[in-house]
């Protein structure tokens, strides 16, 4: 008998990265095999060429917002789906190689989300000392290993695995702040339904009057909530933007299937990115009754009726 190959993980690396951590939430230890990526791109770019089965990356922070390497990557290029998405509570350390004080630090690199996550801690704790970006933050641990840069915000797991000390732990302005990550894999099979999922899509407005307006009633008048909607530039054409939203509930629903078809037909473009459980702890609201998969059945089988001249 064939063996089934293992299922190939891409993640935002190298080791010792948030996106990996949260990677080791969604798949259990010793399933599949991990890739580390060196950026966001380069994760979805491996999960769009075939050489992973999906890949797991950050896409929004409770302090900080959306990640737009992520946000961008998923509304171009080849579709991908969200299939699984994780949370995870972040802390930071300020790590440099041992010897280094606070004194003989003349620069602090970072992911720009872990920068921005300790923005006021590293101003009193290092003032007028130069913040750099880096790809992720176990990149920047590593740089500093190298000798590349003094010090980096990192996780505490990652300052260990590059032999760094810490020069101050739990760094975070804003202790407790929570990251979402999302497994993206290629279209495929939806995970099923499981009475408390949400969907992602990106739609691409007209540039019209009252354009979102169209898009929010569809939702309304189906009795779905959103839990998340951000307009971004779609950066090739001039002033025209898209909207990245998250609803509650599945395609697979009545409800949302309708919904979408109607977007479909008032937006310029709909991308669907995945219907998947939710688990950010908080449970969907309940379904009106009048927009319960019920409801629709029986209002499509008097609609029939009327077309066939039985009702
Ligand atoms: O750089 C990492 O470790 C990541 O996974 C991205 C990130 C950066 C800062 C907060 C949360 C996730």
């Amino acid at each position: 008998m064939p063996q089934t190959p293992p299922t190939r993980f891409a993640y935002l690396g190298p080791e010792g990265t948030f996106a990996e951590a949260a990677l080791s939430r969604a798949v259990a230890p010793g399933e599949g095999v991990r890739q580390p990526a060196v950026s966001v791109a380069a994760a979805l770019a491996a999960v769009r060429a075939g050489e992973a089965d999906a890949a797991l990356v950050p896409l929004e922070n409770s302090v900080e917002g959306s990640v737009p390497a992520t946000m961008d990557g998923l509304a171009e290029g080849d579709r991908l789906v969200v299939t699984r998405e994780v949370f995870l509570t972040v802390s930071f350390v300020l790590a440099a190689r041992p010897g280094t004080t606070l004194d003989g630090v003349g620069g602090v690199v970072s992911h720009p989300h872990a920068l921005a996550q300790t923005a006021r801690t590293l101003a009193r704790l290092l003032p007028g000392v130069p913040t750099l970006p880096a790809s992720s933050t176990a990149a920047a641990a590593r740089a500093v290993a190298e000798g590349a840069h003094d010090a980096a915000v990192c996780a505490p797991i990652a300052a260990e695995r590059y032999g760094l000390v810490p020069l101050a732990e739990d760094v975070a302005d804003h202790p407790g702040a929570v990251t979402r990550f999302v497994l993206v894999s290629r279209p495929g099979a939806l995970p099923a339904p499981t009475g408390n999922d949400k969907t992602s899509l990106v739609v691409v407005v007209a540039d019209r009057t009252g354009a979102l307006l169209d898009v929010l009633r569809e939702f309304a008048v189906r009795g779905i909530s959103l839990t998340r909607i951000e307009s971004r530039p779609t950066r090739d054409r001039l002033w025209v933007y898209s909207f990245s939203l998250d609803c509650e509930g599945h395609v697979a629903e009545a409800r949302v299937g309708e919904a979408l078809a109607a977007l479909h037909r008032v937006c310029e473009d709909v991308r669907f990115l995945g219907s998947y459980p939710r688990a950010d702890g908080r449970t969907n609201r309940p379904v009106p009754d009048e927009s319960a998969d019920t409801a629709f059945a029986e209002a499509g089988r008097w609609l029939a009726g009327l077309r066939t001249g039985d009702a």
